[in-house]
């Protein structure tokens, strides 16, 4: 399904016309699509097959409303700290089925881990293993682990979303993971559970996973041969989507590559996907403030920026720039760059794009991953909005923030 298309000329989110959504909320807002979300989440864990547990990296997109939709159709979830276990948890999401990743646990946050009692804490260095089996200890608990190794495959994607080379700061190098799995497997408060890894995010070749996977069953091997048992691998996320013209594997593409990788393994196997499930589902929308003639270029200047969407400045990434009324009219240059004082604030660069008029909207698309989780208030400038689309309704799932939110009074040194 398409989330958001064009019905007689007019960009829709489902059954509405943005235009409602932003004269109801103002813009700039946020606009999930709670149909696609469960389509995407759905075509995986059917392609994946009952044996999998698919976790929603909630770092893409930790809206409760979103967690919760995932919840509902029986997802698991990727955690990387306190603040996502506790959202995970107020939005009805299973402990059972957490997994917590992060190379900087901290004590409070392994607590609540445990007390939650979450699936999984994958460990990403010794010294975090023997923390965590102090606090176990502590608590009276045996504290579920797998160990994240770092493969040092390299995931061909942008360095800085790159995670599992041995320049990478995450994971335990893969040649020292049996080590370390033997000494886990002498902690008392220890339970060794899996091997997991994940290697980068936005893959488009799922040859380097495959090849992540393949490491992973050599380990496993020796941990078997050595009476270390594990019942399930955990592969990571990062499949990749469609931004522009990308060709990303489908979901049956990337069951296939697992079921070649692991054949019939009898281990569970667990996935983190975060971007493949939400990243096409949400979209920012937009109002064009003024049109302005550089020397050499037409700058088009909307209220969202660089501090709601930072993925073009940050990575120089592509997001596609679509406008609410479809038209086969002139096309200019445009650079679509924001209100914040900054040369690197801008959404879009030499854009085609049908001449603009101010007042305008505009949607920037597959923004519902790594979008208003990375939002700040840069410039002072209030969080935006969140919407949930749902067939012909839409509800506001947060509302912007006012700037009572972003000061108050204890800011202020005692008159
Ligand atoms: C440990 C871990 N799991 C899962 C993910 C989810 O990645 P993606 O959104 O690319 O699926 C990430 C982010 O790259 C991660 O760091
Ligand atoms: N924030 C990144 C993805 C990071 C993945 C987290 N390990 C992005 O927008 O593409």
């Amino acid at each position: 399904m398409n989330a958001f298309s064009y019905r007689q000329g007019v960009l829709h989110a489902e059954g509405i016309p943005l235009s409602a959504i932003a004269e109801a909320v103002g813009t700039p807002v946020y606009v999930y699509s709670r149909a696609a979300i469960v389509e995407r989440y759905r075509a995986f864990a059917d392609a994946l097959g009952p044996n999998a547990l698919v976790c929603f990296a909630v770092k893409a997109n930790s809206n409760l409303a979103v967690l919760q939709v995932l919840a509902v159709q029986g997802a698991g979830f990727d955690i990387v700290s306190g603040g996502e276990l506790a959202r995970v948890l107020r939005a009805g999401g299973d402990p059972g089925k957490v997994v917590f990743s992060g190379v900087g646990k901290s004590d409070a946050e392994i607590r609540a881990a445990l007390e939650a009692g979450i699936f999984c804490f994958n460990v990403e260095s010794e010294a975090e293993l023997l923390r965590i089996d102090a606090i176990a200890g502590q608590l009276g608990k045996i504290a579920p682990i797998a160990l994240r190794v770092n493969p040092d495959v390299d995931p061909k994607t942008h360095p800085y979303i790159s995670t599992g080379l041995s320049e990478n700061k995450f994971g335990i190098p893969i040649a020292v993971a049996a080590d370390v799995y033997r000494r886990a497997a002498r902690l008392p408060h220890i339970g060794i559970r899996g091997i997991a890894c994940h290697i980068g995010s936005q893959l488009l070749d799922l040859s380097p996973i495959r090849d992540a996977a393949q490491r992973l069953l050599l380990l496993n091997q020796t941990l078997a041969g050595e009476g270390i048992e594990v019942q399930h691998l955990d592969l990571g996320g990062g499949v990749g989507i469609r931004y522009r013209d990308e060709v990303p594997p489908s979901p049956e593409d990337y069951a296939g590559m697992v079921h070649a990788a692991l054949g019939d393994m009898p281990h569970a196997r667990v996935f983190e996907l975060g971007r493949a499930l939400v990243g096409n589902a949400g979209l920012l929308l937009t109002r064009i403030e003024y049109l302005k003639q550089g020397e050499d270029r037409h700058f088009c200047v909307v209220d969202a920026a660089m501090n709601d969407l930072m993925r073009p400045t940050l990575y120089d990434a592509y997001h596609d720039i679509l406008p609410l009324r479809q038209s086969d009219g002139e096309q200019r240059q445009y650079d679509v760059v924001g209100p914040i004082c900054e040369s690197g604030d801008f959404l879009a660069k030499g854009r085609r794009l049908p001449e603009l008029a101010e007042g305008e909207l505009l949607a920037v698309m597959s923004a519902g991953a790594y979008g208003f989780v990375m939002s700040s208030n840069y410039n002072t400038r209030p969080r935006v909005p969140e919407v949930m689309v749902d067939g012909e309704q839409f509800h506001v799932v947060r509302r912007r923030e006012t700037l009572e939110d972003l000061f108050g009074p204890e800011e202020m040194l005692p008159r």
